[in-house]
């Protein structure tokens, strides 16, 4: 019997990229979103659907899955990833950076779990998986804004989690640390880029997307009955 639909949003890098490439090699059915299409076009995937999505735009985001769910069935599982971190002291940052990632890490994320939750709820089953970070858990020196969203996610993954419990749907939070992807590369001030990259240094240097793609594999693996609610993963020797 054919394995059922996932849907990964921000497939087009890092981390996104890592979870499409695990769950295509287990045979999955994918719908992949993120605005450069042609990136995911280029992993070249079976049984993939590849659509240029903003995830602020709510409607974009619900016509892809609907299109996805008539070629492949029900989505099975939602892997919201898609973010951006845009770091800057909040005395400084160009206030239209934080618009950007309320947007983007939580507005996105809603826009994602509206698109799916209903039917898995019909359905009594699914399993959504939204990428948090640490920064969601603890303040870091320019991560104000970042930290609001990530926090925010956190903070709604919980609330929908135990909304949907009774429906036998998962909610699920993974956390990384850093992670060696092109994420940083958004930030403007060259002088918070280069911090970061030399913390990283100090640190030994970050995780991979694979390591994230295997958490998220695991988590979606165990039986439906079981929810890891939360998994936060980070270098060994990354102490904040
Ligand atoms: N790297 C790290 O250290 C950590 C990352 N995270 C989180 O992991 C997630 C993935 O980031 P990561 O892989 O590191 O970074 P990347 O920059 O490599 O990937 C970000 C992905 O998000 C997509 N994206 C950004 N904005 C939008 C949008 N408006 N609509 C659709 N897709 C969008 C990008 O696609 P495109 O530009 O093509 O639209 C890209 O595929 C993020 O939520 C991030 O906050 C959490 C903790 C640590
Ligand atoms: O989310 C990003 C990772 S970190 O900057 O919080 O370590």
């Amino acid at each position: 019997m054919s394995k059922p639909l996932i849907v990964v949003t921000g497939a087009s890098s890092g981390i996104g990229e890592a979870i499409a490439r695990a769950f295509s090699a287990q045979r999955h059915p994918l719908l992949l979103l993120a605005r450069r299409v042609e990136r995911l076009e280029a992993l070249d995937l079976p049984e993939t659907l590849c659509r240029k999505v903003d995830v602020t735009d709510r409607v974009a985001v619900l016509e892809a899955v609907k299109e996805a769910e008539a070629k492949y069935g029900p989505t099975d599982c939602l892997v919201n990833n898609a973010g951006v971190m845009l770091l800057g002291l909040v005395t400084e940052q160009n206030p239209d950076e934080w618009d950007r990632m309320i947007d983007v890490n939580v507005k996105g994320v809603l826009n994602g779990i509206h698109a799916v939750v209903k039917p898995m709820q019909a359905r009594k089953g699914g399993t959504i998986i939204n990428i948090s970070s640490v920064a969601g858990i603890k303040g870091f020196p320019n991560h104000a804004a970042y930290c609001g969203t990530k926090f925010a996610v956190h903070g709604l993954t919980e609330t929908v989690r135990e909304e949907v419990a009774d429906d036998n749907v998962r909610v699920i939070v993974i956390a990384p640390g850093a992670v060696e992807t092109e994420l940083l590369s958004h930030t403007t001030s060259n002088e918070i880029k280069e911090g970061y990259e030399g913390w990283k240094d100090s640190i030994g240097g970050a995780i991979t997307p694979e390591d994230i793609a295997a958490c998220v594999s695991f988590s979606y693996g165990l039986p439906q009955n079981v929810c890891v609610r939360e998994v936060v993963v980070a270098a060994t020797r990354q102490q904040p």
